[in-house]
């Protein structure tokens, strides 16, 4: 049994990013990018205004309330460059690019408007305010400049970064393809058609929904699923096919423990593959697998309670998947506990847990009850899991813990730790 920082760093130095692919941006929702973006061009591309009213010149000095202006032209949204009339204002609308010789945008709700043309248009008016230089322009650039880096390889493309690259007029961008991964199920008790009455003894395919669902957020195309009985020869069978199908993770839920039919390190090592490591001192999900095939694919066997595999999926093979996609590992955040907790010494437990605010409106995190890795229904609470160090024992309230997202794709968990929901 091997240390939880041992087995992440065997899986890591198996792990090196897949080569990228270009594509579309308009396609690349949820995609990591596998270059830095460099942008082309100024945002905004030229000096506008941020208020519909009036762009004057200042001078470089702020103009006195009182001063009076005769308005010559109109700019819009949309107008192309224009030349100011010297000593004149100019009609201008938000987004309107700021005429030549002009510096400065007073609000039309601070002008007194002295006189309008034959279509009622205002041609004479006097400043209610002062007017300091620069006032309600935008300037070119001033968000982002030419050349400047926007966006760093590893980063995903969550839709703030697609509007940012729609902005720059980015049409393509290089990002590393989704992870081909296979997903097999282990159990002759298993059951995937909801529709089928369960006979005794059979239960449903709960693990294979859940991990399928992660593994899409996580950054990964399922190319291959399949479930199969207790059977050597048809899981070897069944992993051909996986393979067949490009799969270059492959993930099975169960028969990695003790039992009599617990073939899977068994039926790998049948096949040439390297067992990297076999169970990990940690709680749930000790009887976790990790190995290299013999084509070089990676091999996460997740033990079958529906919370070890949820645990593997998330501590295991998650960061794998960073590591494909060419993105740092995780950060963990530090919060206190809400509560004394205990634990056994010796093994790393993943928890089920909530951040909340305190009354104090700070942050910590509660640990659910229900931490048996058979219980579905606590995930449902949870927002977040709790990492307890292996050689902690007694957690007084207030102690610091690591605490991660359910799932690696960036939700803040500071968003997470809303009030208003109630842990039950
Ligand atoms: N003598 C020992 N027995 C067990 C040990 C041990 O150390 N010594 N470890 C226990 C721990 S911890 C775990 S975790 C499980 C792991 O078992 P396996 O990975 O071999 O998985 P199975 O035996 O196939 O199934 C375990 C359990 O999970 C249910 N299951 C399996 N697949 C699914 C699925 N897709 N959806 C929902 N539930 C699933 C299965 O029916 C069993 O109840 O071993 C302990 N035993
Ligand atoms: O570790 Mo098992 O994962 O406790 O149920
Ligand atoms: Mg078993």
């Amino acid at each position: 049994m091997i240390a939880y920082d041992d087995a992440l760093a065997r899986i890591l130095a198996a792990c090196s990013p897949l080569p990228a692919e270009t594509v579309a941006t308009s396609i690349a929702l949820a995609r990591v990018l596998a270059q830095d973006v460099v942008s082309a061009a100024d945002l905004p591309p030229f000096d506008n205004t941020a208020m519909d009213g009036f762009a004057l010149a200042t001078g470089g000095a702020e103009l006195a309330a009182g001063n009076e202006f005769v308005v010559a032209g109109s700019q819009a949204a949309g107008d192309g460059d224009a030349q100011a009339v010297v000593g004149a204002a100019c009609e201008i609308m938000t987004g309107a690019s700021l005429p030549a010789g002009l510096d400065a945008v007073v609000p039309v709700e601070q002008v007194a408007v002295l006189a309008r043309d034959g279509d009622g248009r205002p041609c004479r008016i006097r400043l209610q305010a002062a007017v300091v230089p620069g006032a309600h322009v935008r300037r070119r650039g001033q968000d982002v400049a030419r050349g400047q880096t926007v966006l760093r390889a590893g980063t995903r493309l969550v839709p703030a970064a697609r509007m940012l690259l729609a902005a720059l007029g980015v049409a393509e961008v290089a990002v590393r393809p989704q992870v081909p991964v296979a997903l097999l199920s282990t159990g002759r008790e298993l059951v995937d058609d909801p529709r089928q009455p369960l006979a005794p003894g059979q239960i449903r395919n709960s693990n294979g929904p859940y991990l399928g669902d992660r593994l899409a957020e996580a950054g990964a195309a399922v190319v291959h699923r399949e479930t199969v009985a207790d059977d050597p020869q048809a899981f070897v069978e069944a992993l051909q096919r996986a393979l067949a199908a490009g799969a270059q993770v492959l993930l099975s839920t169960g028969a990695v423990s003790m039992g009599r039919y617990d073939f899977v390190p068994d039926a790998l090592r049948g096949l040439g593959a390297e067992l990297v490591f076999h169970k990990v001192a940690i709680r749930p999900g000790k009887p976790l697998l990790f190995a290299r095939l013999r084509g070089g694919q990676l091999y996460f066997g997740l033990p079958g309670n529906p919370v070890s595999s949820a645990v593997g999926l998330r501590f295991f093979v998650e960061p794998a998947l960073r590591a494909l996609l060419g993105q740092a590992p995780e950060c963990a955040l530090q919060l206190p506990l809400a509560a004394p907790a205990r634990k056994k010494p010796g093994l790393r437990f993943f928890q089920k847990a909530r951040v909340a605010l305190a009354d104090d409106g700070r942050a910590q995190v509660q640990l659910l009850a229900g931490q048996e890795s058979f219980r579905i229904q606590p995930l449902l609470a949870a927002n977040a899991w709790a990492v307890l160090a292996e050689d902690a024992a007694e957690l007084p309230a207030g102690a610091m813990v690591a605490v991660y997202g359910l799932g690696a794709d960036g939700v803040l968990l500071a968003a997470q730790a809303d009030a208003a929901v109630e842990a039950p």
